[in-house]
């Protein structure tokens, strides 16, 4: 399958990305290289001895996410890029949920438009409150204490 990873020169989305192309699949990297290095998609392509299609993109930016999508006949997408410094989510809430909330809209948007079914999404555990430990999937939301949590519940 052709798959998106967004966030995939991050720490979770560069693993997700080698065992992907070792499972032999195609990956689509799209990183704004925030929070990471463009040495990494090297690495990733490195320890796969794979080739990866690389984007230097924010999430946001609709227009590049459709050529995306319609140049690599995307079949899923894995959703990493985000902001996730619980502090500095307190300093920027507004900066944190336009990135988060607004990339996430933009995929499943293009999702919508392309039929690509698969998607999943890396969320936080925060966003199960003060449930107790250790967290399971099918535990209730409860409310969060930052907006890092806020726009992950969202
Ligand atoms: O607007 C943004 C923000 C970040 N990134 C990139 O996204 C990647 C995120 O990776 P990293 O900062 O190393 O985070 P991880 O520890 O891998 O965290 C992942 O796992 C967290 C917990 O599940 C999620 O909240 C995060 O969104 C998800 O990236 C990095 O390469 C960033 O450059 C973008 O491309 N666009």
């Amino acid at each position: 399958m052709n798959i998106l990873v967004t966030g995939g020169a991050g720490y979770i989305g560069s693993h997700t990305c080698i065992a992907l192309l070792e499972a032999g699949h195609s990956v689509i990297i799209a990183d704004n290289l925030s929070n990471s290095k463009s040495e990494t998609v090297m690495k990733i392509m490195d320890i796969a001895d794979k080739e990866v299609t690389f984007y230097e993109i924010d999430v946001t930016d609709e227009e590049t996410i459709d050529i995306i999508y319609r140049n690599y006949r995307i079949d899923g997408v894995i959703h990493f890029a985000g902001l996730k410094a619980v502090g500095e989510s307190v300093e920027k809430p507004l900066d944190y949920y336009y990135n988060n909330i607004v990339s996430t809209m933009v995929l499943t948007k293009a999702c919508e438009k392309y039929n690509v079914n698969k998607f999943v999404f890396s969320s936080s555990a925060t966003v199960y409150g003060d449930n107790k430990v250790p967290f399971i999937e099918t535990m209730d939301l409860l409310p969060t204490t930052n907006p890092y949590g806020g726009n992950s519940g969202v």
